[in-house]
């Protein structure tokens, strides 16, 4: 089975120990039939037997030796059970911090169409419950399993040792509990597959809901909230009920079945005893193992539900282990190049499924020149700049940086030649300092003073209790939505790119503010292409071409005087933020 190869695959390092677990839990489980054993030849010696009084005097050390046996294998097996769940455990550890970090790497390694189909709880739900639940089976679950075949089979080959018949009485029960545990076994796998699911569905709303929690609370939304997690609570808790009830439906089956080896053995042990066939010493080893036979059936439907969360978890993990990006970091440069910084869209287009998004793109930005983005929200301009760094790729035509097609140049290499401020800015919960070095640790101190002053953020920062120190909260909580562009912006610019991209990054500070980080722009002590997303002006106003884009095309292409002589829609803006197009306003404050 695909599963159990993959599980082997990466046991590696640790199969000889997970082997060895294995092995041992054989061997261990086989010795419970020892003391029975000894059970048997203490009570036909000298409890049952017709010489037993004789025997107590004249073999008391024989006795004495069984019962140091009795005790001695008691110890052994204690041992060995300790020894055998530490390999177990160690090998099952071992293998989840190597699968772990594996899964991890493969979702960092993920293209941007991944983040877009894959929820954050779900994910979650992978990288712990489920691997969880894969390393518990390893060490627990296989584990029960190996010892109950292990107990029932050396069970069965010493009773038929005693008494093949009375033995095959007792296996009479087996084949209709094996069929009542396969019915059960198909009925139950979809439901635990249903259950994954909405443990899936939960957690995600749980961690919506705490990312989102200032939404929440601006919106009064709290009981909007509750209600929502309730519901999926409630259908996990749902789910999970009627999965254990179902365990219900067939556990008086399987317990009647468990419990009709001790009547079999009464009956026919009882009579077997009284007409010679077999001795006490012979009935009690029987009566003593005979939980070798009905514990693994009473244990049936609880390793059927284990196993059926074990293979719902795998597939899970699975699915990330085996899931690839189209967008690859084929082999990481060994040297990687300063680009300078010519970018080329050739007729490009691009859609998010179906949906086109941007359609015949082409403009050219010459090295160290600025372009400025601009249109109405939702005109592609994030999706745009998001091809540069190859985000996502082209549907059709190419984009060219260097005069080569990205999709051709060594991904690791092309994007650290590009600094990007997102428009949605995130902060790691770190030092302000850690933050605008995180894409260049190296980065010396009064450096990150430098960068910082240059995106307008060293006075802030400077009156901050721990100055550049401070600790900035989960996703920049602490600081002002102008404070997190700030720091993003000086972050992408301590990179020293020679292509830096900022999508709407001004968009939270005040005009004088912006004024000096576009003069920093301009004075940047190192040479840089940038494109810059804004909707003001007076940012865009100083760059050496704007491109405005509407419904996916560029519609006007121009420098600022060129586009405000055409009249069109840089025109329209430029009006509207500069004069208010004449519009009045009256006492009641409506046009
Ligand atoms: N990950 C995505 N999956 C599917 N559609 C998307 C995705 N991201 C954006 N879109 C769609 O693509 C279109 C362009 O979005 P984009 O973010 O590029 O616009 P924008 O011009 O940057 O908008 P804004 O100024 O509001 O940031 C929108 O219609 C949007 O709904």
């Amino acid at each position: 089975m695909f599963q159990l190869k993959w599980l082997w695959h990466n046991l590696i390092g640790d199969r000889v120990r997970y082997i060895l677990a294995l092995c041992l839990s054989v061997v261990g489980s086989s010795l419970t039939i020892i003391n029975p054993y000894i059970g048997q030849r203490i009570v036909d010696t000298f409890i049952a037997g017709d010489d037993a009084m004789q025997n107590l005097t004249r073999e008391r050390s024989l006795l004495i030796g069984l019962c140091l046996g009795m005790i001695g294998f008691s110890l052994l097996r204690t041992g060995l059970s300790y020894f055998t769940t530490m390999l177990y455990e160690r090998a099952s550890q071992n293998m989840l911090y190597r699968v772990r970090i594996y899964l991890y790497n493969k979702i960092q390694g993920q293209d941007m169409h991944y983040y877009d189909r894959n929820r954050t709880g779900d994910l979650m739900t992978k990288m712990t419950g489920d691997l969880e639940m894969v390393r518990h089976s390893m060490a627990w679950i296989i584990k029960t399993i190996i010892e109950s075949l292990t107990v029932f089979a050396a069970a069965v080959v010493y009773f038929f040792f005693i008494d093949v018949e009375l033995t095959w009485w007792l296996l009479i029960l087996s084949p209709p509990i094996f069929i009542v545990a396969f019915i059960f076994a198909r009925r139950v796998r979809p439901m635990y597959i249903d259950l994954r699911e909405r443990l899936s569905q939960l957690n995600t709303t749980t961690q919506e809901n705490i990312a989102g929690n200032r939404v929440v609370k601006a919106f009064a939304r709290e009981e909007f909230e509750v209600r929502k997690f309730t519901e999926k609570n409630v259908n996990y808790a749902k789910a999970n009920k009627a999965a254990a009830l179902v365990w219900l439906d067939y556990f008086p089956y399987l317990e009647t079945f468990a419990q009709g080896f001790n009547v079999i053995l009464m009956l026919a042990g009882g009579l077997f005893v009284m007409n010679g066939r077999i001795t006490f010493g012979e009935f009690s080893a029987f009566s003593a193992l005979i939980w070798g036979l009905s514990n693994p059936m009473r244990n049936i439907g609880i390793i059927i539900n284990d196993i059926q969360r074990f293979f719902a978890s795998l597939t899970k993990i699975m699915e990330v282990y085996y899931a690839h990006p189209g967008i690859v970091n084929a082999h990481k440069a060994a040297v990687k190049r300063r680009y300078q910084g010519r970018i080329r869209f050739d007729q490009v287009s691009f859609k998010y499924d179906n949906v086109t998004v941007l359609e015949d793109i082409s403009f050219t930005v010459e090295p160290g020149e600025t372009i400025a983005i601009m249109g109405a929200t939702g005109s592609g301009k994030t999706t745009l700049i998001n091809l540069i760094p190859r985000f996502y790729d082209v549907a059709k035509g190419r984009v060219l940086v260097d005069g080569t097609d990205v999709r051709k140049l060594e991904l690791d290499e092309l994007r650290g030649n590009i600094g990007v401020a997102t428009q949605d800015v995130l902060l790691f919960s770190d030092t302000i300092d850690g933050n605008i070095a995180y894409g260049n640790p190296d980065l010396p101190e009064e450096d990150v003073t430098k960068f910082a002053k240059l995106a307008a953020a060293d006075d802030f920062i400077r009156k901050m209790p721990g100055g550049y120190d401070t600790i900035v909260g989960e996703r920049g909580v602490g600081l002002s939505g102008g404070q997190k562009q700030r720091i993003a912006l000086a972050r992408a610019m301590a990179v020293q790119p020679p292509i830096l991209i900022l999508d709407d990054t001004t968009s939270a500070v005040d005009l004088e503010t912006e004024e000096h980080i576009q003069k920093s722009l301009r004075e940047l002590d190192y040479a840089c292409t940038k494109i810059i997303i804004a909707q003001r002006v007076s940012t865009t106003a100083q760059a050496d071409r704007i491109l405005i884009l509407d419904n996916g095309r560029v519609i006007e292409q121009g420098t600022h005087a060129e586009l405000l002589a055409k009249r069109g829609y840089y025109y329209e803006v430029f009006m509207l933020q500069n004069e208010g197009i004449g519009r009045q306003v009256t006492a009641h404050g409506q046009e």
